[in-house]
């Protein structure tokens, strides 16, 4: 099959975050000036380690300083029971400082983490988890929205404009990323496919989409044959995979080198959608903080 050569540009995520930052650095200022002891505050909460949890959480403290914001950082150990991490998030929900809680997932085997995100306030729930904001999100009332979905949908309308009627494929179906992305594309009257592990012709759907979003957790997995020429691909996996000299590296789940010549767009990793979701959970933090101090 041929298929004519394109110039694939990058999207840079990396700068597009840096400028989203700085626009939420400058309204926490005026803030704070205007209202004074204005200061949201961000709680992350962390059991245990996973990898990709600790590129996170050490992105998003410094950042979140950064932008005017005071960052609580709570690491409990991996054998944590579930009832003592409940009660924390009950203290953290009563603490006037605290106006977001983030509880990192995925958690460990003996602590159900339904129960723990149904428990955050859903006002100060700025990962847009709790079945409130996910409700609302889905019937279209105001909602904090995930950040991760939030990114992915704030670079494509920056690259591309109006998304209304492109044809968008979400390749995974998880509670944090591909159902909440699918919802926002929904939203911009994009024609969605939500695809998983029990599609049948992954590639094929996949070929059919104007907007492609990765959200597997499979290093590399969607190949570049399976990219229609000219599409805009949104890789959202964070893989840690063995480099040649023993150490690791960062990839997607796109295979990179093969979407040059054929998308027109494409997330880096990293680079890509990794900022934007930091980004993002500071925007949601400054809209939670407003809210319950009655600005806006
Ligand atoms: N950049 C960022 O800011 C963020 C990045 N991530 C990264 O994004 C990736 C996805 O995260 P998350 O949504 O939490 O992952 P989950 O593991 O929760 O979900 C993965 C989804 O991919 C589907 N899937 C798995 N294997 C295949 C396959 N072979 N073919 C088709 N579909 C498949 C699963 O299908 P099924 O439901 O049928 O099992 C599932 O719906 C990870 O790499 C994660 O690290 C996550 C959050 C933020
Ligand atoms: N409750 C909860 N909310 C989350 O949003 C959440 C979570 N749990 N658990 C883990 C995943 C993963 N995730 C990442 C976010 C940013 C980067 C990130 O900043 N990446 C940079 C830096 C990568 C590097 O250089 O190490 C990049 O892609 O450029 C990575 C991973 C959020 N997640």
């Amino acid at each position: 099959m041929d298929t004519p050569h394109i110039e694939t540009r990058l999207i840079d995520g990396k700068a597009f975050a840096a400028g989203l930052r700085a626009r939420i650095g400058a309204e926490v200022a005026a803030l704070g000036a205007a209202h004074p002891g204005f200061k949201p505050g961000l709680a992350v909460v962390l059991v245990g380690s996973d990898p990709a949890s600790e590129v996170y959480v050490r992105n998003k403290a410094a950042q979140t300083v950064e932008a005017g914001m005071a960052s609580f950082e709570h690491k409990l150990p991996a054998d944590t029971r579930e009832e003592d991490l409940l009660a924390l998030v009950r203290a953290l929900n009563a603490d006037p400082a605290v106006n977001g809680i983030l509880v990192q997932l995925p958690l460990p085997a003996q602590i159900d983490a339904m129960k723990v995100l149904a428990a955050i306030d859903p006002e100060k729930d700025v990962d847009g988890f709790h079945v409130i904001n996910a409700g609302r999100l889905a019937v279209g009332l105001d909602a904090l929205v995930p950040c991760t979905p939030l990114g992915c949908v704030m670079l494509l309308k920056h690259h591309l404009g109006s998304l209304s009627g492109l044809k968008a494929v979400v390749v995974g179906r998880s509670n944090i990323v591909g159902k909440p992305v699918a919802q926002l594309l929904l939203k911009e009257d994009c024609t969605v496919t939500i695809a998983h592990s029990r599609t049948r012709d992954l590639p094929g759907e996949c070929r059919h989409a104007d907007i492609l979003i990765a959200a597997v957790g499979r290093p590399e997995m969607i190949r570049g044959d399976w990219i229609k020429p000219g599409a805009t691909v949104i890789d959202v996996g964070i893989n840690r995979v063995p480099r040649e000299d023993g150490k690791t590296r960062l990839v997607g789940d796109v295979a990179f080198a093969e979407a040059q010549g054929i998308a027109g767009l494409i997330t880096p990793v990293p680079g890509g959608v990794g900022p934007m979701t930091i980004a993002c959970l500071l925007a949601n933090t400054l809209t939670a903080a407003k809210r319950q101090a009655g600005i806006a």
